[in-house]
């Protein structure tokens, strides 16, 4: 057996492990039996995982005695919705799943966030297990507990904070993510860097066309960094009061175009991310933060990695600067009418704050929209 790195997430009765490594799927049933009371699982899919991973999850579940049953949902962001959050609750009321059992999300982010927020409310609370397929998910929502869907008015905006039992990332899983979905999630992994750790950022900047190009030690290894990193500041600030709102950096921005492109597959969350990550380094030496170079040097990463970094890269029209403007004072980080941002005094030095004159935001996203 490959080597599986355990991460502990620290946060007392809400405790558990996050496995990374390869053959976790192979083996879910041996992995999540210890924690049921009785060996059955719901599992919540949708179905470009589930032709790509539910076959070998099921193997892996009955190799350790444990039964399922499975609903498939559509693939895509669209999914995070009110009506298929009703779906899967009165699916998991109609499996007659009790407060003891166990829901396991079987897929990327989308998945992840929809079934943890179904798992919170049903029954007032059941138990989760998250098997994240995407590189996004495992290094990012599948840790933390944050659950919900998006509101045409904004993301996330309706949810919960609810921490899964359980995290198993399977690094084979991500034999079958599309490039494009790798690259998405490669914006979260590069947050990382940018927010809080320069050398992990360099590390990155040597190591990730490999990684991208299929080595599967570097993945562990990027996938246990940021679960460290995340875990670290969910145990520092669960419930976003401070700290954990550097894992933002980026979404201001990202989830204001997100909502503009109509949750569709014109833009990804992670490519979202990224542009917005180096609109905040922009932001940032524009308003004399950090020197110009950290902004050029994000930049040439991203486009080493061929990845989307500016507005043109989206394909389609956006609103103008005030509409932007609107869907970004939807962010959940707004205080007292007052929109607050990430940015950052270097790589790898990000840090929260509520002054950024109305006229700076202003040229940036005009000269970004031009
Ligand atoms: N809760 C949090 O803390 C948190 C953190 C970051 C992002 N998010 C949310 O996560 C979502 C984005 O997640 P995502 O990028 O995983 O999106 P996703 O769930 O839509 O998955 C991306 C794409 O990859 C496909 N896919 C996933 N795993 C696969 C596999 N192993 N093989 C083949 N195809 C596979 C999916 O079908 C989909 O088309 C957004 O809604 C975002 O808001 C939440
Ligand atoms: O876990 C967090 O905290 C994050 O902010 C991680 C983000 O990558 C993620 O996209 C999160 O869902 C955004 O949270 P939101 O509160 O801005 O909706
Ligand atoms: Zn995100």
């Amino acid at each position: 057996m490959s080597k599986i790195d355990d991460v502990r997430v620290n946060l007392g009765e809400r405790s558990y492990t996050v496995r990374v490594g390869r053959g976790l799927i192979d083996r879910a049933g041996a992995e999540i039996a210890p924690l049921l009371r009785r060996p059955r699982v719901a599992v919540v899919s949708e179905e470009t995982v589930a032709a790509a991973q539910l076959a070998r999850f099921r193997a892996g579940l009955e190799g350790g005695g444990v039964a399922m049953e499975a609903l498939i949902l559509p693939p895509g962001e669209a999914t995070k919705s009110w009506r298929h959050l009703e779906q899967v609750v009165e699916w998991l009321i109609a499996q007659k799943v009790e407060r003891g059992d166990m829901v396991v999300a079987l897929g990327g982010g989308v998945i992840g966030d929809l079934v943890g927020f179904a798992a919170s409310v049903l029954r007032r609370g059941v138990r989760f297990v998250q098997v994240p397929t995407s590189l996004l998910a495992q290094v990012d929502s599948s840790v933390g507990g944050k659950t919900g869907i998006n509101s045409p008015l904004g993301k996330n905006l309706v949810g919960a904070f609810h921490q899964p039992s359980l995290v198993l990332c399977d690094i084979d899983a991500l034999d079958t993510l599309p490039g494009r979905d790798f690259l998405a999630g490669y914006g979260e992994v590069v947050k990382y860097g940018l927010l809080g750790d320069a050398a992990f950022f360099d590390w990155l900047d040597a190591n990730a066309p490999a990684m991208a190009a299929g080595d599967k030690d570097l993945r562990q290894e990027a996938v246990r960094h940021a679960v460290r990193m995340k875990a670290d500041l969910v145990e520092r600030d669960e419930t976003e009061q401070g700290d954990r709102a550097l894992l933002n950096l980026g979404h201001t921005f990202g989830h204001a175009l997100e909502a503009a492109t109509g949750y569709s597959d014109r833009l990804l969350h992670g490519e979202g991310v990224a542009i917005g990550c180096l609109l905040a380094f922009d932001l940032s030496a524009r308003l004399g933060l950090c020197a110009q170079e950290a902004p050029e040097r994000v930049a040439e990463h991203l486009a080493r990695m061929g990845m989307k970094r500016r507005f043109a890269d989206i394909p389609g029209d956006l609103p103008g600067r005030d509409g932007l403007i609107a869907l970004m004072a939807q962010d959940k980080k707004v205080q007292d009418g007052a929109m607050r941002f990430i940015l950052a005094r270097g790589i790898g030095e990000a840090f929260v704050t509520g002054e950024v004159p109305r006229a700076a935001l202003e040229r940036l996203l005009d000269e970004a929209l031009a």
